[in-house]
């Protein structure tokens, strides 16, 4: 059995988000405003993005302190190379219950296959609009949403278990809520709107642009009656709820308004292989020098597990407290240490 790691507000390490690349071939104005994210701007090199191997090193190591589930995360995952091997390889290590994916869900059609083979259990596919004008305003890079939709059922046919997220931000897609209710309850696939939050330094927040989830659960229930279930595990982090007479479900990820930092599990590695403790978190702790240097299993180990009790982050707590006075600290960027 694993040992169970708890940090300084007693809360177990027992999910690990990989963010594979710092790359991603769409320019969502909250996450890679394409004015920051230009031709010039210093993407990692590839020697100093971990590999496969120190990857599933590290998940090893992660596995025998109590994390069982791994998200594969970016930038866009589908933009690294061979991601299917890196899948395979991570499904052989002992103690990983569950792999799950975020993507864009552009390259999502050409790849579904080969990772369902590889071992993904699930993927989550992000979509802010059904409507082709407003997502390519989104995406900033003349994406239609065709290409996602497509993307969307090669996963489903291969029997992967397929959510969507939405971020919903006022003013921007707030009129996609309905539709996009509608679509993918009769798609039966789980939608999950996202508020809007102030990661990093570059997306401009600010708050009069979230909609609460309480406003998008009113706004459904008038049309499609919901009535609200349990949560599936410790820390699950959406709200869940179902249509009134079906199984069909839909959930509500409130960070800003109802933050979940109580019951966050969440250890994060960049794909420099820096280790971060908080989303919200200013710097992160290496773990591929120690990696390179030639450390052993139970150095790196002891390295994890030191930097895991010390945890106290709680940033969206915080903000929830001290909102509307923001503070102004600077943050690693969402794109840089996956979502
Ligand atoms: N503030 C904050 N937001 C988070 C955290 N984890 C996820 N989110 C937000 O929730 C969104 C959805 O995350 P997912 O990885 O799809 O959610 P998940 O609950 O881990 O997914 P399941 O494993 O399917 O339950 C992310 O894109 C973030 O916007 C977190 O630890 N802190
Ligand atoms: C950073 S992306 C990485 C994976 C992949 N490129 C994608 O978009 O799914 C992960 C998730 O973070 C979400 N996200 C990015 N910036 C956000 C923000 N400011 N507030 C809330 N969610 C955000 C995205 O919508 C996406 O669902
Ligand atoms: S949210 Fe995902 S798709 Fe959009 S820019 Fe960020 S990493 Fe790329
Ligand atoms: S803000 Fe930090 S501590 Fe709170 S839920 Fe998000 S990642 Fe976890």
């Amino acid at each position: 059995m694993p040992e169970q790691v708890l940090d300084a507000r007693k809360r177990p390490l027992r999910d690990l988000r990989i963010s594979v690349t710092d790359r991603c071939n769409f320019r969502c104005r909250y996450c890679m405003p394409a004015e920051i994210f230009g031709t010039d701007y210093p993407f990692l090199p590839r020697h100093k993005l971990l590999t496969f191997e120190e990857i599933t090193r590290l998940v090893g190591i992660f596995t025998s302190l109590g994390v069982e589930k791994i998200r594969i995360t970016g930038g866009e995952p589908l933009m690294r190379r061979d991601l299917p091997e890196l899948i395979r390889m991570i499904r052989q290590v002992e103690g990983v219950r569950d792999i799950a994916m975020t993507t864009n869900g552009s390259l999502l059609a050409k790849h579904a296959k080969a990772l369902k083979q590889a071992g993904l259990d699930r993927v989550t596919v992000s979509l802010d609009s059904l409507d082709d004008e407003r997502f390519g305003r989104i995406n900033d890079r003349g994406y239609r949403v065709q290409d996602i939709l497509r993307g969307i059922d090669a996963a489903a046919e291969t029997g992967m278990l397929v959510k969507i997220n939405m971020v919903v931000q006022r003013g921007v897609n707030d009129q996609d809520i309905l539709p996009m209710a509608r679509y993918f309850r009769e798609k039966g696939h789980i939608l999950r709107f996202i508020e809007f939050m102030d990661v990093g330094n570059s997306n401009g927040w600010k708050l009069d642009q979230v909609v609460p989830s309480s406003e998008i659960v009113q706004m459904i229930h008038k049309e499609m009656p919901l009535m609200p279930i349990e949560p599936n595990y410790f820390g699950e982090v959406a709200s869940r709820y179902r249509y009134a007479g079906t199984n069909q479900e839909i959930g509500f990820i409130s960070s800003v308004t109802q933050a979940f930092c109580s019951t966050c599990t969440r250890a994060r590695l960049s794909a420099e292989g820096k280790m971060y403790n908080c989303l919200f978190a200013s710097s992160g702790e290496d773990l591929r020098g120690p990696l390179r240097e030639g450390k052993s299993d139970e150095e790196i180990r002891e390295l994890i597990q030191s930097i895991w009790v010390r945890r106290d982050d709680r940033y969206s707590e915080q903000r929830l407290k001290q909102t509307p006075g923001l503070s102004h600290r600077s943050k690693v960027e969402m794109s840089h240490i996956g979502g």
